[in-house]
């Protein structure tokens, strides 16, 4: 089944259930604190890792300790769709592991 874009409203429920997480215009958006570049860098690589296997891919930015996330749905012309939930969703679960806040 192919994906659709999610309303306005259903992108503002849902992003309310995320916090630190931002709707921002047509992405989803956070940025994260770490201990460490190295630590930073390997939060880097996990989420790359989780990309992977949902076959979905955010646009990652690697700073000095930091790590920024966005991401839409480019195959629907950079929409907000479920598939980005999704990703956000395992990202936002596997960062207290890296210290990440
Ligand atoms: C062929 C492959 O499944 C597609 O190109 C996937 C890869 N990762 C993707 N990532 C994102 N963010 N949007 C997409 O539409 C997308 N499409």
């Amino acid at each position: 089944m192919p994906v659709e874009p999610l309303s306005q409203q259903e992108i503002e429920n849902r992003i309310a259930e995320l916090p630190g997480w931002s709707a921002d215009g047509d992405r989803l958006t956070r940025s994260y604190r770490l201990g460490s570049h190295f630590a930073a860098t390997a939060m880097v690589v996990h989420i790359a890792q989780v990309q992977e296997e949902l076959d979905h891919h955010s646009d990652l930015t690697l700073g000095y300790n930091t790590v920024s996330v966005s991401v839409n749905t480019h195959s629907v012309g950079g929409k907000v769709t479920e598939l980005d939930f999704q990703l956000v969703r395992r990202v936002a679960d596997l960062a207290p592991a890296h210290g990440a806040s």
